[in-house]
């Protein structure tokens, strides 16, 4: 069981103009300072609010890089938030779970022509480490068993399943692409093609 550990109001978003609160834990397992990012009071307003598990990427949560859509898909978030209230669970889980010097590793083997499940196998790590399991505690220690869910990824919406929490729907994250040589075509078009994931590829095809 995990419990609250604090909650306080702060401003976010690009211009700090979306009112949220943030929420730290106490009870989480696997060592990380996850938080929850609260819009609209969502938790204790809404039966079955909008919530979604984003995993960490400082390249592209922070710096925006070409490499992936992690910073625009947490953008998006944030605006739907604001509109429809949620619950953002900021999970630091970068590189899906190896780290990031491990992802710049395997950023460097992807330059040279591997995909990105490949780069981490190369490394000696599976596709994808995460374990959401600290996500279903602190949406428990929410009060939230019933959800509306804003991802790509079958991964996620399997891992709240099988941990009893009723999924009503699950809300994709639009295509953001990126051309060019270091763009996130390729990468989106893996996780589509290898990843199983619900991104509309016809979109990634597509030439700008
Ligand atoms: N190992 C590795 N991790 C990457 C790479 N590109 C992005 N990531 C990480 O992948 C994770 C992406 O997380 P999420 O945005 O939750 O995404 P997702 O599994 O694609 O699912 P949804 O965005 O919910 O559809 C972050 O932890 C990134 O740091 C890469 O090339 N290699
Ligand atoms: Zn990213």
């Amino acid at each position: 069981m995990a419990e609250v550990r604090a909650r306080v109001q702060l401003n976010v978003g690009q211009h700090s103009h979306i009112p949220a609160e943030i929420v730290s834990f106490s009870g989480l397992k696997d060592g990380h300072e996850h938080v929850a990012l609260i819009f609209n009071q969502a938790d204790t307003e809404q039966t079955t609010p909008l919530i979604r598990m984003h995993s960490e990427c400082l390249t592209g949560d922070v710096f925006h890089s070409s490499r992936c859509d992690c910073g625009e898909q947490l953008n998006e978030c944030i605006e739907s938030m604001h509109k429809q209230g949620g619950v953002l669970l900021y999970l630091r889980q970068e590189g899906r779970g190896i780290g990031l010097y491990n992802k710049i590793d395997a950023y460097v083997l992807q330059s040279q022509g591997m995909n990105t499940y490949e780069a981490n196998n190369h490394l000696g790590f599976a596709d994808d480490l995460r374990d959401f399991s600290d996500a279903v505690l602190m949406l428990k220690a929410l009060g939230l068993n019933q959800v509306k869910l804003m991802t790509n990824n079958p991964n996620k919406l399997n891992a709240l399943r099988d941990a009893g929490i009723e999924v009503e729907a699950v809300i994709g994250t639009q295509a953001h692409i990126k051309s060019g040589h270091v763009g996130n075509r390729s990468y989106l078009e893996t996780k589509v093609k290898h990843g199983a994931h619900m991104l509309d590829i016809k979109k990634l095809s597509k030439p700008e």
